[in-house]
């Protein structure tokens, strides 16, 4: 399990995490809700250790180092020029010290021109290629930011139902969505930030109330604003 305890990160003046506490389990998709600038990619980032200056924990019950265990999808994932899905794809393998694959068995699920240049694919083959790169890794946990952004209606299906299977397998996936019904259809809790706090966290049970919820935290203003426009 990963256990992150009272994590607070703050750039410069500015306060973005305030003690945030939140388990990932294995075997369960863990879903992670904001508005715009709440801080899910920072508290991501602090995750992965991508930044270090932060105060409160993260850590893996068993002691490993959390970053051998886990694959990271990021936000906007960066391909170096002039390398092709499939030399993104042995970089990536080759740069964790892992054996290079076969990759056609994923491919034929997202169905990549891996000889083309990743740097000339269109936005949502460049979110599946990365994808394709952590999928091909084998991970206990996976963080996934944002996943079903860019993707078509046909990949987003997929990607739920890939999902839903390696849960089924034992992974532990963490992820960011802002299309709610993606997130609670597959998610088994969620877990509300509301600047850089945790205001609530749902288990699958109490969904039901989480669209009404997040309306009301977040637009009460706006919501009226909208009464008297339209009254
Ligand atoms: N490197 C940085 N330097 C300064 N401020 C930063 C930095 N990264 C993020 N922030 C600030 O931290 C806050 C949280 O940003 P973050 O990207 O974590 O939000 P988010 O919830 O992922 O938003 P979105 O849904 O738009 O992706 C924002 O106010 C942002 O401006």
């Amino acid at each position: 399990m990963i256990e992150i305890d009272k994590l607070s990160k703050s750039f410069g003046s500015q306060q973005v995490l305030r003690e945030v506490s939140l388990r990932l389990r294995p075997g369960t998709i863990h879903g992670l809700v904001g508005a715009n600038g709440a801080g899910k990619t920072t508290l991501i980032n602090c995750l992965y250790g991508l930044e270090s200056r932060f105060t409160g924990s993260v850590r893996e019950s068993s002691g490993q180092p959390l970053r051998q265990l886990t694959g990271l999808l990021p936000y906007e994932p960066y391909f170096y020029p002039r390398l092709t899905g499939r030399e993104y794809l042995e970089f990536c393998l080759q740069a964790r010290g892992h054996k290079v694959v076969d990759f056609s068995g994923w491919n034929r699920l997202l169905e990549l021109p891996l000889d083309q240049y990743a740097d000339e694919y269109s936005a949502g083959m460049r979110k599946k290629l990365a994808l394709l790169a952590v999928l091909v890794q084998d991970f206990r946990y996976l963080i996934l930011d944002e996943p079903f952004n860019g993707l078509d209606m046909e990949a987003n299906l997929l990607l739920r139902e890939i999902l839903r299977k390696l849960r089924q397998r034992g992974t532990g996936i963490l992820l960011t969505s802002h299309i709610l019904g993606a997130m609670t259809e597959v998610a088994d809790e969620v877990t509300v930030l509301v600047a850089g706090q945790v205001q609530r966290h749902y288990l699958a049970h109490e969904f039901h109330s989480l669209e009404a919820d997040l309306l009301d935290a977040m637009h009460q203003g706006k919501l009226r604003h909208l009464a008297e426009l339209l009254a």
